[in-house]
């Protein structure tokens, strides 16, 4: 029961981090771009990548913010100056993702994984929200995702390798309210990536993973958008009771290391929820329907929508 209690990701991600390929090993000198370095698991990413000695691509929208995590990872990473490519993106410009892509080419010569970071979630009810809010998440979490993947893609292909890691979320497994939206444009990503994975069977060399974290420590929540496309939530609420966002993407250099195809990455309760959802659809129902109350009401009364829904799985991290 303890050992269950504890477990923070799927069994072959736990089997991986035991007995699989190290990150020390893989993915030292690789060409790694990131999407959304500027916070959060992005910008964690960026660190333990830099102290790999991978070369990286830095690309959110706010230089200033990429020249900051670049300073760091120059100071604390095993890399130099010319290893680190700042490279300002939109995700929702898809006109810009071709000549992104070839200027990273053009600096490094190749791409080995692509990370799809970037990305917003929503904290509001179907009934209050926008329709650009729907809008927007699904142009930025899902045709920004696809549009740079396609961009990157013929080069990986003409290489026969590389990684398409994308950073989904249990959103994209799990239904829950308040942020429709989101679950659509994660959902949708999914089932893509799924696609697309098959599409490429004869190039055994090309991995697709998903990673699907439940909730992390970043800035997700204050930057979700709420009912107006224009406005963020802002006030994220305490987020110390989530996963710490180094454990998090620690377990994503093991998935790249391994190539694992799809990683659940969460503490109890939300892994339990997940493989529920698996392979119990009618107790998953009923047991999302009871959180998604609580969740709703977590909301309303002004703490973070996901604050413990168990007082027995309560923890805080640093
Ligand atoms: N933190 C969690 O609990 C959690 C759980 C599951 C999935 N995720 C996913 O993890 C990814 C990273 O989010 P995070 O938690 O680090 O949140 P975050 O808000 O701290 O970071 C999001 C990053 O995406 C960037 N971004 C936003 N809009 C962009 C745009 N139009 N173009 C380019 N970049 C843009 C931001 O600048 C930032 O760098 C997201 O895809 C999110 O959906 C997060």
């Amino acid at each position: 029961l303890r050992l269950f209690l504890r477990a923070d990701a799927d069994l072959t991600l736990l089997w991986a981090e035991w007995r699989g390929r190290r990150p020390e090993q893989e993915l030292t000198g690789m060409v790694v771009w990131v999407t959304g370095a500027s916070s959060g698991i992005g910008e964690e990413l960026a660190y333990q990548l830099s102290k790999q000695g991978a070369s990286l691509v830095l690309s959110a929208r706010r230089q200033h913010e990429l020249e900051r995590v670049k300073s760091r990872c120059l100071e604390n990473g095993n890399v130099k100056g010319k290893d680190i490519l700042v490279l300002p993106l939109d995700l929702t410009d898809r006109s810009s993702h071709e000549v992104a892509t070839k200027t990273v080419l053009q600096e490094f010569g190749r791409i080995d994984i692509l990370v799809n970071n970037g990305g917003r979630s929503q904290r509001s009810l179907v009934m209050d929200a926008n329709m650009d809010v729907f809008k927007e998440l699904i142009e930025l979490n899902y045709l920004g995702t696809v549009s740079l993947t396609k961009c990157v893609l013929p080069h990986m292909i003409e290489r026969k390798q590389g990684k398409i890691v994308t950073v989904n979320s249990f959103a994209g497994i799990v239904s829950v309210p308040l942020s429709s939206g989101y679950c659509a444009s994660k959902h949708a990503l999914r089932g893509f990536f799924h696609s697309l994975r098959i599409e490429l069977v004869e190039y055994p060399g090309i991995v697709v993973s998903n990673i699907c974290p439940g909730p992390v420590q970043s800035q997700v929540v204050s930057n979700a958008l709420g009912e107006e496309v224009t406005k963020a939530l802002g006030n994220g609420g305490d987020q110390s009771y989530k996963m710490a966002t180094s454990r998090c993407v620690r377990l994503m250099l093991i998935t790249m290391a391994n190539d694992l195809t799809e990683v659940w990455i969460a503490e109890q309760p939300f892994l339990l929820v997940a493989y529920l959802w698996q392979y119990m659809p009618t107790w998953a129902w009923w047991i999302t329907s009871k959180l998604g109350k609580k969740r709703i009401e977590n909301f309303k009364s002004g703490v973070d929508a996901d604050s413990s829904y168990f007082k027995f799985f309560k923890k805080k991290h640093d």
